[in-house]
């Protein structure tokens, strides 16, 4: 059992401005892995105003599990605001972003190491902050006189990705021939059933040997949909047959990657990607949204809808924190410890 000052040490980011080399216990020796150009392939890139986009969005869903979404309706200016937040939080010097130090064991949220790194022994060259509804009582430890822009400018964001995921998981329901009312929470206005939802930003900073190590490992979301937004690139997915394949942002367009939620409710469908994030000499940041059915929420291929002739489930039903319990012990595992 650690001590509590050696599980409080255990999510503190390694200080990397002082840092000249890869310390040993951030080497990853999968980092080098080549990245394949899968030649004549590209991620999806979708128009969400085009008509067509439902379709092309259900086949994005079932070969890549992760598409480039144009036409979204968030504004560029909130874009740039969300890049500029994170700049303004991560470049604060150490000891003061120290001040938003999540508990350790307490809810996963404030500044700290990733929330997957729990499941592996070697660490991650990464620095986070994970929002869940308010931002302020961290944000008054950054910028004690200073934290209502950024407060604000967090709910907006939130708001508008919550409404996105929203829009895409009707989508997503409407292919699977799932009633979006089978989703009880789903059109709750006051969000009282608790949503998990969470807005995690994410700091790479440069990196002296970037062949060595990796922002994040491989791992799957934990999610229904997680919307992404990076200007830079650094993102790869695994695709069976091709390998690791590098995500390019596009200016103005959001990545949108289903999580293991969707897996299971698809019965297997769509895919839930397996991605990670490789580092560069250059800072980089990202903000991950990621929406999640409340805790309480039982999941189970197509819900109550019948499967078809011939279809058998392919997983049991779980509830969404049984899932996420599972998945915070076992990782990839999770899915066999569910699969019928
Ligand atoms: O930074 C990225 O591009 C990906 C972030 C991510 O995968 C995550 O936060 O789960
Ligand atoms: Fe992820």
């Amino acid at each position: 059992m650690a001590t509590p000052e050696e599980a409080y040490k255990r999510i503190i980011p390694l200080d990397f401005g002082s840092v000249q080399t890869v310390p040993d216990s951030f080497v990853w020796p999968q980092a080098s892995d080549g990245v394949q150009s899968g030649d004549g392939l590209t991620i999806p890139i979708i128009d969400l105003m085009d008509p067509n986009a439902p379709q092309l969005i259900t086949e994005a869903c079932e070969t890549w599990g992760i598409f480039r979404l144009k036409g979204h309706g968030i504004a560029t200016k909130l874009m740039e605001d969300m890049e500029s937040e994170c700049e303004r939080l991560f470049s604060l010097p150490t000891d003061q972003k120290m001040k938003a130090l999540r508990s350790p064991g307490g809810r996963m949220i404030g500044y700290g190491i990733a929330p997957i790194q729990s499941l592996f022994s070697t660490t991650m060259w990464h620095e986070g902050f994970t929002i869940m509804g308010s931002a302020i009582d961290h944000a008054r430890l950054l910028w004690p006189n200073d934290y209502q822009g950024f407060c604000d400018k967090i709910d907006d964001y939130q708001k508008q990705m919550k409404a996105l995921a929203e829009k895409l998981m009707r989508i997503l329901f409407k292919a699977l021939n799932i009633p979006v009312e089978e989703v009880n929470w789903f059109d709750d206005p006051t969000n009282s059933s608790g949503c998990s939802l969470a807005l995690q930003l994410n700091s790479y900073p440069p990196c002296p040997d970037p062949t060595r190590t990796l922002g994040l490992a491989p791992h799957t979301d934990t999610s229904i949909v997680t919307l992404l937004q990076a200007q830079t690139s650094g993102l790869q997915v695994f695709k069976d047959g091709v390998g690791w394949f590098a995500v390019q942002p596009l200016p103005d367009a959001l990545i949108v990657n289903l999580g293991d939620f969707t897996r299971i409710l698809s019965n297997g469908r769509f895919i839930s990607v397996l991605h990670r994030v490789v580092v560069k000499p250059i800072q980089r940041y990202s903000a991950a949204y990621f929406f999640r059915p409340p805790m309480d929420f039982a999941v189970s291929p197509l819900l109550s809808k019948d499967l078809g002739p011939g279809q058998v489930p392919r997983f049991r039903c779980v509830t969404a924190k049984e899932y996420s319990d599972l998945k915070a012990k076992h990782l990839d595992e999770a899915f066999s410890l569910i699969e019928n």
